[in-house]
């Protein structure tokens, strides 16, 4: 039977000077063009987030300049750094980092992690990835990147380091009794003694439990692996539908594996979608803000120029249409792309193209499934919001920021509909932790 007192979750993914599919952000003069790099921008897209009671900031993250890429992509701050920053700032709102597990060693990520969530109070979160492409690899010292099958496998242990690392202590291993003189309770440490395929780790860590015990998870991921990794380790499932239908499908496809890979003591995953939503006090209105982000964004522009630089073709001066695109760009081209570069572009050209799309269908696919955009009065979206959740496609949004007065304006308009409905806290609880907001039990399992 369905909970009515279930509430939906919203989290905020800012992208900057401008991520894939908003790579013009950074020509918008309402807006620094140096956010990705301006950490009062970030500060002031996290008040406004608090201020809607959202439960977390998201930042994404990359471990190379990608040139031929989005600004976002260029150049930005790494999010551990940045969230410690975020974290002075704010009081309750989660703070949620991408860490590589390809090119991290799991007791650095442990450590920094861990002190984001000592530093936020019991709000960190960790973003889980894998990271692709042969211009990353280069920059630890690897003249290719490691195989899709390797680099999850190498996920799957990394996680499970970090997370005996953070149980290296029991939550009451620190009596710090000065009465007695006993800091430390040695019964209460746990050496991790990890020897496995990728990594040898003694353990302890250096650092206790936090106050939401330790962070929580989140993962991303389509292939088998991806959604495996998910099922076995993930607290929330972000993942960017282009409508219920596909919400659903992978629901059901990560659903399905939990069935045999998840370990009992890990309530069910929540599934959250990226977005973008574009709203005004009457339809007419959110048309035209839609229009003016249409004018800023030429999707179609914008997607032909990203796949030119990233199959490294200059097309001239006149600008380039679809139908010309599938003459000058080649199979060959998009392999050598997404061999070199491995964004998430040439990756899902490749794949489209290996199920058989021709070029122009492959391209549209994958533009629609990039940014799945909502545009509407605050009843409409609320309706929008309402359908997914109701039907289960999502149990909650990020939605992607680059324009703060777009986002200003969901916070005043479209969370008190929210809220109107039923559908969304009314203020934080006392000492809020990242836990608590997505009601996501203990991580530890039992002894
Ligand atoms: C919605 C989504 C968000 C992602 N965010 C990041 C990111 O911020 N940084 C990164 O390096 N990889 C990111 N990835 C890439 C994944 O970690 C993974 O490497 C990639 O999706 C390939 O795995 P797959 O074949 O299972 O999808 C993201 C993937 C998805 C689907």
């Amino acid at each position: 039977m369905e909970d009515k007192s279930r509430t939906l979750h919203l989290g905020v993914m800012p992208t900057g000077s401008g991520a894939i599919g908003d790579e013009r952000a950074w020509l918008n003069p309402a807006e620094p063009a140096d956010a990705s790099v301006n950490a009062s921008w970030y500060q002031e897209v996290s008040a406004i987030a608090e201020a809607g009671l959202f439960d977390f900031v998201f930042l994404s993250d990359s471990v190379f300049a990608n040139l031929a890429g989005a600004p976002h992509s260029i150049t930005r701050m790494e999010p551990l750094a940045l969230l410690s920053y975020l974290a002075a700032g704010t009081r309750n709102i989660g703070l949620v980092g991408t860490v590589s597990t390809t090119y991290q060693h799991p007791y650095n990520l442990a450590r920094s992690m861990m002190t984001l969530d000592h530093i936020s109070g019991g709000r960190a979160g960790w973003h889980v990835v894998t990271s692709v492409g042969e211009q990353a690899a280069r920059n630890f010292g690897m003249p290719e990147q490691q195989a899709h099958e390797t680099r999850y496998a190498r996920a799957a242990e990394s996680v499970q380091v970090v997370q005996a690392l953070w149980r290296s202590f029991d939550e009451d291993a620190f009596p710090r009794d000065r009465s007695t003189g006993q800091f430390l309770d040695p019964h209460a440490v746990h050496k991790v003694a990890h020897h496995g395929e990728f990594f040898d780790v003694e353990g302890p860590l250096n650092i206790g439990r936090s106050l939401q015990g330790e962070p929580v998870i989140f993962q991303a991921g389509y292939s088998a692996p991806g959604v495996r990794l998910g099922a076995e380790t993930a607290d929330v499932i972000f993942s960017l539908p282009i409508d219920t239908q596909a919400a659903l499908a992978h629901r059901a496809r990560v659903t399905e594996a939990a069935r045999s890979h998840r370990p009992k003591h890990l309530s069910d995953p929540l599934f959250m979608a990226g977005i973008v939503a574009i709203t005004g006090a009457t339809e007419t209105e959110a048309q035209d803000r839609y229009e003016e982000f249409l004018r800023l964004h030429d999707r179609d522009r914008e997607l032909i120029a990203r796949v030119l630089r990233a199959v490294e073709r200059d097309a001239g001066k006149d600008p380039v249409t679809s139908p010309q695109l599938t003459e000058l760009v080649t199979a060959e081209d998009v392999k050598r792309a997404h061999k070199n570069e491995g964004s998430w572009l040439s990756t899902d050209l490749q794949h489209s193209l290996e199920v058989g799309h021709r070029f122009n269908e492959a391209i549209e696919r994958i533009a629609e499934r990039y940014r799945l955009i909502l545009v509407g009065t605050p009843e409409q979206l609320a309706d929008t919001f309402e359908e997914w959740f109701r039907s289960g496609a999502a149990d909650g949004f990020i939605l992607q920021v680059s324009d703060r007065k777009l986002f200003r304006d969901f916070v005043e308009l479209v969370v008190p509909e929210l809220q109107r409905r039923g559908l969304f806290r009314e203020s934080y609880p006392e000492r809020a932790t990242l836990r608590g907001l997505l009601g996501i039990s203990s991580a530890t399992p039992a002894d």
